[in-house]
């Protein structure tokens, strides 16, 4: 339904403000705005509701065969109407946010040189990084922004180097999902090349057409342009999305503590991974602190959930770091991750982690002394396996029945994006166990089928976006200058409080997507409750107006009222 909630004053005009996104109505421009605002005769006659224009958008959606095909028309829809492409996803949500999102987005940004039709967002180039300022200030000027969501595109998902990418998807998931207004984010590619030689040779590449500047360049450079956000927009939420592992890390450890900064791949990853956790552990009857945990693929996502999990069981169940640190064992690309590995395959987020390499004496290693998944999980017999490598089938049958013969719930998470890189398939590693693993994955899976006419089992989708939009939301909400560990852990505990699992142990272990902007908006709640609680809100109302408070800054898909004005908004 079309609802008037304000009036904005507009000093656009014309096609103007028919080629504004922020601001376009389309056909839903009325009678009196197009008198107004010198529309008449540059729209057909009728005048059409959001609800009208939204059926015959989904026509159109539908009518396109395939998913990159539907992302790109709903691309194009974002470039022209904003109210129309968030009211439209709104709603449609399991149908259409993995299109604009996981696992769909993956392939468009594989494809974003052969699909580009018009930019989005703020490209900071290498070679231009004397102009950075001018760059981003053209962008900003006149902008509130709440939000920066940035990346240099080196760990795109699982599909790696892509040059440019991923920064609009997330930043709309912001928006869809957590309420955030579109017009106060700005969505930043660190364009400093690619090692993608594919890429390299490609005529079409858009990028820089370079190798990756490394080291201290790279430093400066990417310092430059924090220091930049510090400068111009003190209390932005800064957002670090799929940068390589070990900048991700350096980056995050560097800023923490002078920026609200937050990195979704170890960050957003590991409290959506908790929350999925305290719910099975619940349905088996059990602790965080009785887990023998193994992950597989020890990078950003596997050290981000494998530190998040182990502050939770010192802070929940108790136990001593050391004590904690000792429940995890962590595989590689070297396999198991212990003491006899050279020091260079070892990164010093997984310092913690490391098993002594007595413990493995006599279980079977390769040539090179490396102990594969296999012997991991027959000798540990975890009651988790978590798998964050990008190694599609990596949970192999032997895998998936080995554990269950030590676990009579085992709890498996493939969380791989997008789909095909699936660790295992949740229907198979359903069936193996005669469906009684207690699934989560990263991307979308249908529902699996279980034995004995039970009904069917709900594949949790254990993906950051069911979380960072509300941790996103609460700390712009208060302005908290820091995004502190206790306010992940609060969104992450506050996820867990509406698991379906929690009333039926049958049930899925998180919520499902289509209610995805409630679960953020209660998260958001609980994380600027938990800012109010540490002192680092900077907001002028009190903790307890939060709610409210939250409520009322939501930005939502629908047309509100203009009138033109000669000193209004003019972009
Ligand atoms: N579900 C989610 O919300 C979510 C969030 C973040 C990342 N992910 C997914 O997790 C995967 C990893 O992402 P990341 O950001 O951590 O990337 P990353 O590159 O930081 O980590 C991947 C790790 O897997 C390791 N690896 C590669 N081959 C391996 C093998 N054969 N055995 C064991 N380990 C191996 C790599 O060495 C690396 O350390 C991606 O597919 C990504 O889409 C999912
Ligand atoms: O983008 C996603 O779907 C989740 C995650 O951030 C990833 O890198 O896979
Ligand atoms: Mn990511």
């Amino acid at each position: 339904m079309t609802s008037t909630r304000r009036t904005h004053r507009l000093a656009l005009r014309g096609n103007e403000l028919l080629h504004n996104p922020r601001w376009n109505k389309g056909t839903a421009f009325t009678i009196e705005e197009r008198k107004e605002f010198g529309l008449r005769g540059r729209l057909p006659s009728r005048a059409n509701t959001l609800d009208e224009q939204c059926g015959r958008a989904y026509a159109q959606f539908q009518s396109r065969g395939d998913a990159i095909h539907k992302n790109t028309f709903l691309h194009s829809l974002k470039e022209q109407n904003w109210v129309l492409y968030y009211g439209l996803i709104a709603r449609n949500l399991k149908e259409m946010t993995p299109i604009i999102y996981t696992p769909t987005q993956g392939d468009a940004i594989a494809q974003y040189s052969h699909l580009f039709r018009r930019s989005e967002g703020l490209f900071l180039h290498f070679p231009d990084k004397d102009k950075m300022e001018e760059d981003y200030l053209e962008q900003t000027k006149g902008r509130t922004i709440d939000l920066v969501v940035v990346t240099d595109s080196e760990a795109i998902l699982g599909i790696g180097d892509q040059g440019v990418g991923i920064s609009t998807a997330k930043s709309a998931i912001y928006t869809l999902l957590g309420g955030v207004n579109p017009s106060n984010t700005l969505a930043v590619v660190l364009d400093v090349g690619t090692d993608n030689q594919d890429l390299l040779n490609d005529k079409l590449y858009v990028g820089w057409p370079h190798k990756r500047v490394r080291g201290k360049e790279y430093d400066e450079f990417v310092d430059k342009f924090v220091q930049l956000v510090r400068k111009h927009h003190p209390h932005c939420l800064l957002h670090f999305e799929d940068f390589g592992v070990s900048n991700a890390q350096a980056l995050l450890e560097r800023y923490n503590d002078t920026h609200a900064v937050f990195n979704d791949d170890i960050q957003g990853t590991g409290a959506v991974t908790l929350a999925a956790l305290m719910t099975a552990v619940g349905v088996t009857k059990s602790t965080l602190a009785d887990q023998r945990i193994v992950v597989y693929g020890a990078g950003s996502a596997g050290l981000g959930i494998t530190r998040q999990i182990r502050d939770a069981m010192v802070q929940a169940d108790g136990l001593s770091v050391e004590e904690a640190n000792k429940r995890f064992y962590l595989l590689d690309r070297f396999g198991l991750i212990k003491s006899s590995l050279p020091s260079d395959q070892i990164r010093p987020a997984a310092h913690d982690f490391v098993r002594p390499a007595e413990e493995w004496d006599g279980v079977p290693q390769n040539n090179k002394g490396e102990t594969g998944l296999l012997d991991v999980v027959k000798t540990v017999r975890p009651t988790v396996l978590i798998g964050c490598s990008t190694q599609a089938g990596a949970f192999t049958k032997d895998v998936i029945t080995t554990m269950k013969e030590g676990a009579e719930r085992p709890i498996i998470f493939s969380l791989s994006n997008p789909s095909r890189l699936v660790e295992v398939d949740p229907k198979d590693a359903n069936d193996w166990t005669g469906g009684m693993a207690l699934l989560a994955t990263g991307s979308p899976f249908p529902p699996a089928k279980m034995p004995n006419g039970k009904k069917d089992y709900i594949i949790a989708e254990c993906n950051n976006a069911l979380i960072y939009p509300g941790l996103g939301y609460g700390a712009l909400l208060c302005k908290s200058r820091r995004m502190t560990d206790k306010m992940i852990i609060a969104g992450a505990q506050r996820l867990a409080s509406l698991a379906p699992a929690l009333k039926d142990p049958d049930d899925a272990l998180l919520p499902d997507f289509d209610v995805a902007p409630h679960v953020n908006f209660e998260i958001a709640v609980a994380v600027a409750e938990q800012a109010f609680d540490e002192g680092i809100a900077d907001v002028s109302w009190g903790k307890e107006e939060t709610r409210k408070k939250a409520e009322e800054g939501l930005w939502r898909p629908v047309y509100e009222e203009y009138k033109f004005d000669k000193d209004g908004v003019d972009w």
